[in-house]
């Protein structure tokens, strides 16, 4: 059975159709990459699955339950935490106070405030620190550190790259590592097509709000996903799964 099952998903910024009849299975274990090109929907998908954002219509399973329309804090309790564009830090807080809200939800298992600090070394040092002071590398694994503190059964992670130095980014990608390759359920969505594809077990392509591919990574070159990306692979909306 699927962990998570979005069922034709509508999403709407006013008049606008964001996500178009959206539907996938996250299987447990599964690192999902969620690529397109800009506007193409896949922030506005991924906030719909952490209850960022309600879809107009369509559901949102995790098991059996509906979560289409139960509000972020509520989702995270169940098992998703969103690291959200932009990371949404509380500058005015250290790092171990920003990383404490990750817990405030409740849920029990193996993440604890030292066992982020062992993952991203970097952040060792600025444990007392304001994350206003910290460079972009340390808010991220910060970001994604408070997230791992809720013992997420989902992780949804935004543009991590988003504003950081190539690097950087190797970075924050090889202290990711070992959450990716640890059975941990990931949705990622990620603007660099080879990495993306480098990490994920699954690959979907958004475009103009629908999904156009959905392989898995080892089943699909690079070619075929840049051609999805920009339409060209066939006509738009008919979708390639297998
Ligand atoms: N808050 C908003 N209000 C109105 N329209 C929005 C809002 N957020 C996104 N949109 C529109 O919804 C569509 C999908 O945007 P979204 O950010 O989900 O795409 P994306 O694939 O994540 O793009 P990017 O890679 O640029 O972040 C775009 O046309 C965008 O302009």
């Amino acid at each position: 059975m699927s962990l998570l099952s979005i069922q034709n998903l509508d999403v709407r910024h006013g008049l606008l159709q964001a996500v178009r009849g959206v539907s996938f299975d996250i299987a447990r274990g599964e690192v999902l990459a969620l690529v397109g090109a800009n506007g193409a929907g896949k922030t506005t998908l991924l906030r719909s699955i952490a209850g960022a954002h309600f879809p107009s219509s369509g559901r949102v399973l995790l098991g059996d339950e509906d979560l289409a329309h139960v509000p972020s804090h509520k989702r995270i309790a169940k098992g998703i935490a969103l690291v959200p564009e932009g990371r949404r830090l509380f500058s005015q807080m250290t790092v171990e106070e920003n990383l404490l809200l990750g817990r405030s939800c409740g849920r029990k298992g193996e993440w604890s405030i030292d066992r982020v600090l062992d993952a991203f070394p970097n952040l060792k040092p600025r444990r007392h620190a304001k994350t206003g002071h910290l460079s972009g590398g340390e808010q991220q694994a910060t970001a994604i550190g408070r997230a791992l503190m809720s013992n997420p059964d989902i992780l949804l992670l935004d543009e991590v790259s988003l504003g950081l130095s190539p690097l950087v980014v190797d970075r924050v990608y090889a202290q990711l590592q070992e959450l990716l390759t640890s059975g941990t359920t990931i949705v990622l969505v990620e603007q660099d097509l080879a990495r993306a594809m480098s990490v994920a077990s699954r690959v979907i392509c958004m475009l103009e709000g629908r999904v156009v591919l959905d392989r898995a990574a080892a089943a699909v070159t690079r070619d075929e996903v840049t051609k999805a990306y920009f339409g060209l692979h066939r006509a738009a909306g008919e979708r390639s799964v297998s």
